[in-house]
């Protein structure tokens, strides 16, 4: 398999970090470089935490010159969503696939990247939740949304989260709506005592986001019909659970030449 050339933008990150050590410990995959809004100049194993890395690689705080700098094939962000919508354009660029872990995009954002891919014909993978677990929770909830039209998502996280709800509660209420006979639910006339009491709206369906230290990233999407309940979770209970899934889309974007937002899209 030829070595796949890559860069990292968000080393330092709770998820950054975790990528880092795959991209170390995967034979076929090389670090070439690491974008950081901090330490431009540096190497990155003189940064704390990255001290034992095998192959240290330069730090830049900016992606133009990084990717002036280095040949790469492919840059995984795992930044924030104004950073990362910044990163994965200016990739594209440079004729580098970016995979894209970040969340919070807008609808326009999509669009937007969609748009420069298709022009450029070139790869890009916008994934939500690179946890193979979470993905087929998204695909058991939106086949069981076949059969109830009537749902709510409670997505769970750790306190430090910026985005909500979190991307993969939009990408399973996206699913979800795909093929669910519309429907606003709840009573007709009901009312919110307390703002916010009954969650965010999408396609009326309520979507319902928890905040709390020592949680890590959860999702339970609850079905309801007459006398009966179906409840399909996934909990990740640490970031390793989605490496599997970078992984995958790395070996994957680097053949495709087109934009892929979500991992249900190119797994089997
Ligand atoms: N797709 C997936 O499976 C997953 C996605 N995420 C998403 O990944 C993103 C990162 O999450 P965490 O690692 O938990 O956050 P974090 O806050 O630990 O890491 C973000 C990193 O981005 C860096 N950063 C900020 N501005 C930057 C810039 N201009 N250039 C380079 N780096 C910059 C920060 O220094 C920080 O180290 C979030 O959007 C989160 O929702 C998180 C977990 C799984
Ligand atoms: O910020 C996180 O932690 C996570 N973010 C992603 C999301 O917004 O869905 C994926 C996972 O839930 C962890």
């Amino acid at each position: 398999m030829e070595t796949i050339k890559i860069i990292i933008a968000g080393p330092r990150g709770r998820m950054g970090s975790e990528a880092v050590k795959l991209v170390e410990n995967t034979e076929h995959f090389e670090l070439i470089a690491a974008v950081d809004y901090k330490h431009d100049g540096m190497m990155l194993s003189d940064l704390p935490g990255f001290q034992s890395i095998i192959h240290s690689v330069p730090v830049f705080s900016d992606i133009e010159k990084c990717l002036q700098y280095v040949k790469a094939d492919v840059l995984i962000d795992l930044t924030t969503p104004e950073v990362g919508m910044y990163h994965a354009k200016t990739a594209l660029e440079y004729n580098v696939r970016p995979v894209v872990g970040t969340t919070g995009f807008t609808k326009e954002d999509l669009e937007e990247l969609e748009r420069i891919c298709n022009e450029k014909e070139l790869g890009c993978i916008i994934a939500p939740n690179f946890a193979i677990g979470a993905i087929l929770m998204m695909k058991f909830s939106q086949m069981a949304a076949k059969y109830f039209n009537d749902v709510e998502i409670i997505e769970l996280h750790h306190d430090q989260k910026l985005d909500a709800p979190s991307g993969t509660a939009v990408k399973t209420a996206e699913m979800i709506s795909a093929v669910r006979e519309r429907k606003k639910q709840g009573h007709p006339n009901e009312k919110e005592t307390i703002d916010g009491a009954r969650g965010a709206l999408y396609d009326g369906m309520h979507i319902h986001s928890v905040r709390l230290p020592g949680l890590i990233a959860h999702q339970q999407v609850l079905f309801g019909a007459d006398g009966q309940t179906l409840t399909i979770r996934h909990d990740s209970y640490h970031r390793g659970s989605f490496m599997s899934g970078i992984k995958i889309a790395v070996e994957t974007v680097v053949k495709n030449n087109r934009f892929v937002y979500g991992l249900e899209n190119i797994l089997d």
